[in-house]
């Protein structure tokens, strides 16, 4: 149910392992920290890695007499989670259905879980533009969906990837918020240098090109990869990562 949420956001990416679920989580996680209350629903039904990231597996879905009740990081019930995984035995087994099956179960993700009241909704979206997409936007249509997020990473393929998604987004008319590249560069975790790995500047470059914002661009970063569960912002306020995620929540909150 989704009557009650204020602004709907989508979490893409053209190829999978670029850092979609990563961002999305501390997206939400940031959004938490800035007061708003916040829904994150995996739609990734073949990888979902969300309860992973932040440490609910095994954590169970309840229902109540208006739906599904999400999984909630907090006594406060701020961030609600729903994702397939919380449905699955165990984290390695995956879906293996096929089309209809799928766009069934993103169709009842949309229309049966109960967020209540919620100022953003955010959603992890599998890789690509696939069936799960689709459904997504023929559900959202009578809700405004205020804008997507692209996360790519820096090499040549991920970049050619994103002008697909960039396409679906206008194709079915939704307003793209920018593009956040990730594991631009590493940082050393001896000296806190950042070193680029790949050829750096491709975000900007495409986002010069395809005239849309960047909104960050983010290294690869021992700490970010053991976050788990913690927000960015609260525990390495002063990283590179954590001024990204408050860039990318600025934007968030201009756009929408
Ligand atoms: N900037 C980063 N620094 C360090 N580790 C990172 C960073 N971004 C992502 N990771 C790590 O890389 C792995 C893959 O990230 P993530 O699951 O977010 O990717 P994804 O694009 O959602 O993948 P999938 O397509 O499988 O859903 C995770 O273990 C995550 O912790
Ligand atoms: S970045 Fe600095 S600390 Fe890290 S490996 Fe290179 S020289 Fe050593």
């Amino acid at each position: 149910m989704l009557e009650n949420v204020k602004h709907v956001i989508l979490v893409l990416s053209g190829k999978g392992g670029v850092g979609k679920s990563t961002v999305s989580t501390q997206l939400a996680l940031t959004l938490k920290e800035k007061g708003f209350k916040v829904g994150l629903l995996d739609i990734d039904l073949c990888g979902p890695s969300v309860p992973y990231l932040l440490q609910l597996e095994g954590k169970d879905v309840h229902q109540c007499p208006q739906g599904w009740v999400p999984v909630y990081t907090d006594a406060g019930q701020k961030l609600g989670v729903m994702s397939i995984g919380f449905l699955l035995d165990d984290r390695n087994s995956s879906v293996v259905w096929r089309g209809p099956k799928k766009t069934a179960m993103v169709k009842q993700f949309l229309t049966d879980v109960y967020w209540g009241d919620l100022d953003y909704l955010i959603i992890d979206t599998p890789p690509g533009t696939s069936d799960e997409h689709i459904t997504v936007m023929e559900n959202l249509k009578q809700v405004k969906c205020d804008g997507a997020v692209i996360v790519t990473s820096p090499q040549e393929v991920a970049i050619e990837d994103v002008r697909k998604e960039i396409t679906f987004c206008k194709k079915t008319g939704i307003p793209i918020i920018g593009i956040v590249e990730n594991m631009s560069g590493f940082v050393c975790p001896n000296c806190t240098e950042c070193i680029n790995i790949f050829s750096s500047g491709g975000g900007s470059a495409l986002s010069n090109l395809l005239q849309i914002p960047l909104l960050g661009t983010l290294p690869i970063d021992p700490n970010v990869g053991a976050l788990l569960g913690k927000a960015c912002v609260v525990d390495f306020p002063e990283s590179t990562a954590a001024k990204v995620f408050h860039q990318i929540v600025d934007a968030i909150s201009k756009e929408v």
